[in-house]
């Protein structure tokens, strides 16, 4: 059986006063006390007045210590000078009358009535709940004279925050009763900016605080948004079901969102950030290993192209972006697969969801969230197809995890449909001149202003409806996402089997038309168009295997024109340089002497070229592709030449010529140039006559489909 111990109450024998009543009491025992001793002892009065005078001094110094409030001060000043005085008289005269302990009496009457006057902890608010310090009190009052003055609401401050990074406070306020929302207080942000003279770029958001009549008044007075942050170089492993962070606020808190199930509206004029702000998030959801990051770029696959590029040269096996579409046709394969995938999903996990009992399908590095990044999505929604296509996929991907974030120059109704905006949870607004832009996309209430912005790459984000808050999207440059995209590549998840089996052919087929798009974006916007490329789907064109029979055919795929030629057949029909011409290199059958191989080659496809060796060597043959692509640059007696117009000098397509010289090294130069002023990007002889050197020397292998061609 066990036995219970009930705490007994202790008694408290100290003589530590518990109140106003008993500090009163044994104040004025002690006075008589030390009076009666004096008269006894025959003190001298002048001991007296020395205790007054040190109870007066001490009341000061450690009032101000303690930060006593001005009537305490002045309520204990007041008790050591009628206590002194009353001893110092009985000291001179004698306790012992009537008279002496009724004055001692009243006065201690007095002392006690007053003594809430005497409390020695600082002053409170009017609720009495919050204690704040000197410097917070004077920042919280002018708030409260400042809400009073500009919303006319009578709010209490009940704390000042001041944020670590010294760039603002928060200012922490209880709503009055009465009917008084935070809706209400968000509508006079910007006055309250106003009013407090903040400087440029700095304002005032209203956000949620503990209960529903707590506002957090966010006041940044350093404008942080104008300092330009960089990508924080961390490409670590991340996962999809933590927020993705793009930016940071004002206060220097993270600026992102969860994208699991919300889908993202990125809305600003030309030039504001927008894809800079897609790039982050690419990096951002291409670090997490339960998701898989595709690309829809109508505007030429612009975004996509710094994170293909490292595929397309071989530096990396499997493409950092698991499918990029830069062209209608390619679009709507993505989002019809994406929809197939979604509508599979729903129904063949159900098993997985019992099984975790969850309802939302549980992502993992094996069962990845696809994210469709659309870049211009207003190009996207001109096309009727697309844009049901995206509203069907936005309707139903949410929970199995096809999702969609999307961004417009504009987020009006003429840009995005309205349904697509109202389903999007998380609305971001890039800065720009007009303010009405905040307000079709956040509502006309919002009370944000695009002052507090600090130019392009700075913007509003609102989570669920929440008041914007504005923020700076971290800067990316190309150098970078070519970093992100070398790590990404490796720790990117595949897509499970059966999505990809739902997905069906555009899936399996989406590496063999973005090489052969993206080679050249040049290329005579064919976007209609898709051609299978002739290498093994899941390598880049610069390391295929080669295989023993090249496949030497351009598959005509469902939907796509049937007008495309073979280029191999093409190339057959392109007549052959005429002999001894100044870019008559050495034939591909033809072999070269060890000494020739040593020979310096010609820097210059005009100038002067080796001699046709006399008789076969082992070496490494030039391709016909580039024998007849410096004959080209020879004919036409420059040094630039636009993509289409040396694929029309060789018969065949600038996709096809890409395709070909892309495995040699020899890339369209970075910018375009104008050429019988047409502006376009093309090939530099220079990085023909480079490619044709490091095949001399052995430092390129040639595949064997570029090897043969144009044989059939
Ligand atoms: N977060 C940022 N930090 C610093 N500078 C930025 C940032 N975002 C964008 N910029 C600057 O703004 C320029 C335009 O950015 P970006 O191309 O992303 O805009 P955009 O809205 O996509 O434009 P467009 O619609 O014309 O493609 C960039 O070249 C860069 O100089």
């Amino acid at each position: 059986m066990g036995t219970t111990t009930t705490a007994k109450p202790r008694a408290d024998w100290s003589l530590a006063p518990r109140g106003p009543v008993s500090a009163t009491a044994q104040g004025t025992l002690a006075l008589a006390a030390l009076a009666t001793v004096g008269d006894v002892t025959a003190l001298d009065p002048i001991w007296g007045g020395a205790v007054t005078a040190a109870g007066l001094l001490g009341t000061v110094v450690v009032g101000a210590h303690r930060n006593t409030t001005p009537s305490g001060i002045v309520y204990r000043m007041a008790c050591w000078i009628g206590g002194g005085g009353w001893l110092t008289w009985t000291l001179a005269t004698t306790p012992w009358t009537l008279n002496t302990f009724a004055a001692l009496g009243i006065g201690a009457l007095t002392a006690g009535i007053l003594a809430p006057l005497g409390s020695a902890t600082p002053r409170t608010n009017r609720a009495g709940k919050a204690l704040v310090l000197r410097q917070s009190a004077r920042i919280g009052a002018e708030w409260e004279a400042r809400l009073l003055r500009v919303c006319r609401i009578r709010a209490t401050v009940t704390d000042v925050i001041t944020w670590p990074t010294g760039t603002g406070y928060d200012v922490l306020v209880d709503l009055p009763g009465g009917g008084i929302t935070r809706k209400q207080l968000e509508s006079f942000a910007e006055a309250l900016a106003t009013d407090a003279r903040l400087p440029e770029g700095c304002g005032v958001e209203i956000c949620g605080g503990v209960h529903r009549g707590a506002v957090v008044l966010r006041v940044s007075t350093v404008n942080r948004l104008a300092q330009t942050i960089t990508y924080p170089a961390d490409y670590s492993p991340a996962s999809v079901l933590e927020p993705i962070c793009w930016g940071e606020h004002t206060n220097a808190d993270p600026a992102g969102a969860l994208v699991r199930e919300e889908s993202v509206l990125i809305a600003g004029k030309r030039g504001s950030g927008k894809t800079t702000l897609l790039q982050d998030i690419s990096v951002a959801l291409g670090r997490c290993t339960d998701n898989l990051v595709w690309h829809l770029d109508l505007n030429g696959g612009g975004l996509t192209q710094p994170w293909i590029d490292v595929w397309l040269d071989g530096r990396v096996q499997r493409c950092p972006i698991d499918w990029a579409a830069p062209n209608l046709r390619e679009g709507k394969r993505m989002i019809t697969a994406g929809i197939a995938i979604a509508k599979h999903r729903k129904a063949s996990y159900r098993r997985l969801k019992r099984a975790h009992n969850t309802n939302l399908l549980p992502v993992s590095p094996d069962l990845p969230q696809i994210t469709i990044i659309v870049d211009e999505g207003a190009q996207a929604v001109k096309d009727r197809e697309l844009e049901a296509l995206l509203s069907e996929l936005q309707n139903i991907g949410r929970n199995e995890a096809v999702n969609l974030i999307i961004s417009a120059l504009r987020p009006t109704s003429d840009l995005v449909p309205v349904n697509m905006r109202k389903q999007t949870g998380v609305r971001i607004q890039m800065h720009g001149p007009d303010e009405e832009e905040l307000g079709h996309m956040f509502g006309w209430k919002s009370g944000v202003s695009m002052d507090q912005l600090a130019g392009k790459g700075t913007g509003f984000v609102s989570l669920d409806g929440a008041t914007p808050r504005p923020f700076r999207a971290y800067n990316v440059l190309p150098a970078q996402i070519e970093q992100a995209a070398l790590v990404i590549a490796t720790t990117r998840p595949n897509l499970d089997p059966a999505s990809a089996d739902a997905a069906g052919e555009s899936y399996a087929s989406r590496y063999q038309r973005m090489a052969a798009a993206f080679a050249d974006l040049d290329a005579d916007d064919t976007t209609e168009e898709a051609t299978t490329y002739p290498y093994a789907l899941d390598h880049p064109p610069t390391s295929p295997p080669v295989p023993a029979a090249p496949a030497r055919r351009l598959t005509v795929l469902n939907g796509g024109a049937d007008s495309w030629a073979d280029p191999f057949t093409l190339a057959r029909t392109t007549t052959p340089p005429p002999a001894g011409s100044a870019a008559d290199w050495p034939d591909p059958r033809t072999r070269l002497r060890p000494a020739d191989q040593l020979a310096p080659a010609p820097t210059n496809a005009g100038a002067p070229v080796p001699a046709r060796p006399a008789a076969p060597t082992p070496g490494w043959p030039l391709p016909e592709i580039l024998r007849r692509a410096l004959h080209a640059f020879a004919d036409a007696n420059d040094d630039r030449m636009h993509s289409a117009t040396l694929a029309d000098a060789l018969g065949i397509t600038p996709t096809e010529l890409a395709a070909l010289l892309r495995p040699l090294g020899v890339t369209t130069l970075p910018r375009a140039f104008i050429r019988n002023g047409r502006e376009a990007r093309g090939y530099a002889r220079e990085d023909l006559t480079a490619a044709a050197q490091r095949i001399h020397r052995g430092e390129i292998t040639v595949p064997g489909e570029i090897a043969k061609w144009p044989a059939a």
